[in-house]
């Protein structure tokens, strides 16, 4: 049996829970103090819940983040300093060069390897592979219902409530999408870190009533050719900031534990 440990136990950690894979158990999830007593009422009492990776007292197999961009910043060094494996989804997190910094150098001192999962979109694996040989442009366009953008910066843009069409609210950088959009753009930049880099990544944000799914377009171009991927994602019930695929890409990354081949 392998164990993993969630650090944030929202309406992904939720979903991710509920499809862990035959022989992995949730053994800890670290959650801010505030929400210990009532996580541990959701909870079987064999998991650990704390609001520190220190109080850990298990050993696991891997370490997912689910826990939003602080939550990043707050866990990610310790789960390092422990060479515990670590895969994280609140990628936008690291359009910090700061902290991109401090957890390559903690990473690089424990012999540890930090997994940034797909999450909402995919095409990473071309993206990257295609870096190989040279990346003239990538463009990425995130286009959500109007309900998937509120509690963002959105709402300063735009009246959410009221849009009758489709309406650019943002057109920049991704290292500028992911930290205006904590919740909503680490895509964003999971594409630059992928591609040709946060800065050189040009992004367009779109609320739109005509949409149901969260659509993501990804088109980029070098010397391997050109891509175009275009996921059209079912946002979670709980959240319709999140969509399904970012948990299935952690459900993913947690069978892989056990895999023989790897795919
Ligand atoms: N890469 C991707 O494709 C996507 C990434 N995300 C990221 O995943 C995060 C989680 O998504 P949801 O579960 O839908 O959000 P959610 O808001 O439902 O859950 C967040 C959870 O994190 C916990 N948390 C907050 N601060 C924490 C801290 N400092 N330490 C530990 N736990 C903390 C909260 O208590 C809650 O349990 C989002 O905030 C976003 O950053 C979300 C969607 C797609
Ligand atoms: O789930 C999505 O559609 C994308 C998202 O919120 C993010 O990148 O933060």
């Amino acid at each position: 049996m392998k164990t993993v440990v969630f650090i944030g136990y929202g309406a992904m950690a939720q979903t991710v829970h509920r499809l862990l894979p035959q022989g992995v158990r949730l053994g800890g999830v670290v959650v801010p103090s505030a929400a210990v007593a009532e996580i541990k009422n959701k909870l079987d009492t064999s998991v650990e819940v704390v609001s520190a990776i220190a109080e850990l007292q298990l050993e696991p197999d891997l370490v997912v983040e689910m826990a939003g961009q602080a939550g990043l910043k707050e866990h990610a060094g310790a789960v390092l300093e422990r060479c515990w494996r670590l895969a994280v989804i609140s990628v936008g997190a690291l359009a910090d060069a700061d902290l991109l910094d401090s957890l390559q150098r903690v990473a690089e001192q424990h012999q540890a390897q930090i997994q940034l999962l797909p999450g909402a979109v995919a095409g990473m694996d071309g993206l990257r592979a295609a870096r190989a040989l040279g990346l003239e442009q990538v463009t990425y366009q995130g286009r959500k219902p109007p309900t998937g953008w509120k509690g963002s910066y959105a709402e300063q843009q735009v009246d959410l409530d009221t849009l009758t069409e489709a309406t650019v609210f943002f057109t920049g950088t991704a290292r500028e999408a992911a930290q205006l959009f904590p919740a909503n753009a680490n895509v964003a930049a999971t594409i630059g870190l992928a591609g040709i880099g946060m800065d050189a990544t040009q992004v367009q944000l779109i609320a739109d009533p005509a949409v149901q799914r969260n659509t993501h377009t990804i088109y980029a171009k070098g010397d391997f050719g050109e891509m175009t991927v275009q996921m059209k994602g079912i946002a979670l019930a709980d959240n319709p900031k999140t969509s399904t695929l970012a948990a299935l890409s952690i459900v993913r990354a947690i069978e892989q534990i056990n895999q023989v081949w790897v795919i």
